[in-house]
């Protein structure tokens, strides 16, 4: 008997005794940092000459990992494999499959200070932000373990006298994976295992910036039980290797978490039968978000001054989720403004490895200029209030941002900055504020800080996104509990963690026995 699921909690970094094993953590990981790691296709170790050279993000001398790198070839290889391997894998018993994931969790769970700190380390975690990314990896484990033993013996149909029907959920086949870097474990291990505990292979490409933390993963796997061939670890260009596998005729599904562009790539490219191919691929494609907290008159402003600030800037504001825009109701305007900027004023910026970090820095180079370059436009369409530097010398950092008084039509208020800014526009009401906040091609997340009842019944209707928080800020979603995926171009809401995700990796096949 599975005893009913609850999430993983977060640790207390309070109390001493999880701060020394934090601090463990990092000198478990600094043992392997610069160590060169293989792709495994079929359980095979394979080193490349080519390889992808992951860095610490505050720290860009100090390399975490050298990581082989597939080629074409490499990757007709994994596919044969993942192929073969499909023909036994969909055999074997939910329950058994399931029970990798338990295992496979409860692996994570005695070395969750390790996986954290590789986050803080490679992806340039601070310690809170890093936690929660091992708690939630361990939460799909265990959530989606539970939900496949709910859907193994299918859904329950109508029979009529002398008729036997069922309905059952049987796997797809071989599924690509292809994941994003700010969240390099739980996204990475939560796509990955939903295809594989609905008795799908899976062919894994990582992000290029974090894939040592996927290769641990996969090694964890491996520990738990899972048999050769289910999962290939494929790191790779997402242009050569990626399109390659999308492309392929053998790929009868793509699980796709990152950016809009990539995904409408992989869209397109999908829905394009190929010569051999004799099914339509599905595609499951989480993209981006322009993430709006709307604050309301009658409100608890240091709520939405807090609100605000945590949500903007957690995690560099490098999540999906991120509060990008504030649209504030006129009458409040000025005082949740002011009360951010200091709240701003005070968060510490430096390597997250210091627990009284924070924030980090931004991913790489590429993320770095980004950011900056969107700062430049801020100073063009608003007022930089607070932030507005950015130091490159060691680490990506950028300080945190606030741009006040944008227009509500201004690109800073509709394009993807993924990173620590945030814009700040006032509304003449709160009809006017949530037509504002649903002024973009995305929907992602939303929230909405009010003490009205009426206007969250309103913005409940209105506010177009996939999740929507009353009263908190539009970051951290917990699996099963708040299952997340958005609408628009931010994808196709498939909603991860929640009731609906597995079966979007299985088909249902109805047999209909006369008796
Ligand atoms: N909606 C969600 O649940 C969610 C969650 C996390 C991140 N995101 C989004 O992800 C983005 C940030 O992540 P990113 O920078 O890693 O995104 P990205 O689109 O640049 O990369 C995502 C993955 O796609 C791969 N890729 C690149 N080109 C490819 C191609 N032609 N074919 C196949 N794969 C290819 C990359 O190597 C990487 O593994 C942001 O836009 C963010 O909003 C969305
Ligand atoms: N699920 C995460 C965001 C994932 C995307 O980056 C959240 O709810 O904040």
């Amino acid at each position: 008997m599975v005893v009913p699921y609850k999430h993983e909690p977060f640790t207390n970094y309070g109390s001493q005794e999880n701060q020394d094993l934090y601090k463990a953590g990092l000198e478990t990981v600094s043992s392997y940092l610069g160590e060169k790691y293989p792709l495994i296709i079929g359980g095979e170790r394979i080193f490349t000459e080519d390889q992808i050279v992951s860095v610490n993000p505050s720290n860009h001398k100090e390399v975490i990992g050298s990581v082989s790198k597939a080629s074409r070839e490499l990757a007709e290889k994994a596919m044969q494999v993942a192929d073969t391997t499909f023909n036994t894998w969909k055999k074997v018993k939910a329950e058994v499959r399931a029970d990798i994931l338990f295992r496979a969790a409860a692996i994570i769970r005695r070395r969750k200070e390790e996986f954290s700190a590789l986050l803080t380390k490679e992806a340039g975690k601070p310690w809170n932000e890093a936690d929660a990314d091992t708690a939630e990896a361990i939460d799909f484990l265990e959530f989606y373990a539970r939900q496949m033993l709910s859907l193994k013996d299918g859904i329950k149909v109508e029979s009529r006298p002398g008729e036997y029907n069922r309905f059952n959920y049987i796997p797809l086949g071989v599924g690509v994976v292809i994941s994003p870097w700010n969240f390099p474990f739980a996204i990475m291990a939560g796509t990955t295992v939903a295809a594989v505990v609905t008795g799908n292979t899976v062919l894994l490409k990582p992000a290029s910036t974090t894939p040592v933390v996927a290769y641990k993963f996969i090694e964890v796997l491996e520990e738990a039980g899972l048999p050769a061939g289910v999962v290939n670890f494929v790191p790779g260009s997402g242009a050569e290797v990626g399109d390659y596998l999308v492309d392929h005729p053998r790929t009868r599904f793509i699980s796709f978490t990152g950016s809009k562009d990539v995904g409408l790539r992989i869209y397109e490219r999908a829905s394009k039968v190929n010569p051999g191919q004799i099914w339509l691929k599905r595609v499951i494609a989480e993209m981006g978000g322009k993430d709006t907290i709307v604050v309301d008159k009658e409100a608890d402003l240091e709520l939405a001054a807090k609100s605000i600030v945590a949500s903007a800037f957690g995690f560099s504001g490098q999540k999906c989720s991120a509060c990008s825009r504030a649209v504030i109701h006129q009458d409040v305007y000025d005082q949740v403004l002011a009360r951010s900027i200091e709240l701003t004023n005070e968060l510490t910026i430096g390597n997250p490895e210091e627990r009284t970090i924070n924030m980090g820095p931004v991913n790489d180079q590429a993320a770095f200029n980004k950011v900056m370059s969107y700062v430049a436009i801020g100073r063009e369409e608003g007022r930089v209030v607070t932030g507005g530097e950015g130091d490159d010398s060691t680490g990506w950092f950028i300080k945190p941002t606030i741009v006040a008084d944008v227009a509500e039509d201004a690109r800073l208020m509709k394009e993807e900055i993924f990173g620590p800014v945030v814009a700040f526009c006032k509304a003449n009401d709160f009809d006017h504020a949530l037509e504002i906040a649903n002024n973009t091609e995305y929907g992602l997340t939303g929230a909405v800080i009010t003490n009205n009842r009426a206007n969250i019944e309103k913005a409940r209707e209105e506010f177009h996104v996939g999740n929507l928080y009353f009263n908190r800020g539009c970051t951290g979603a917990i699996v099963g509990y708040q299952p997340f995926g958005g609408f628009n171009m931010s994808g196709t809401d498939s909603k991860a963690g929640g009731p609906d995700y597995l079966v979007l990796h299985m088909q249902g096949k109805t047999t209909s026995e006369m008796l």
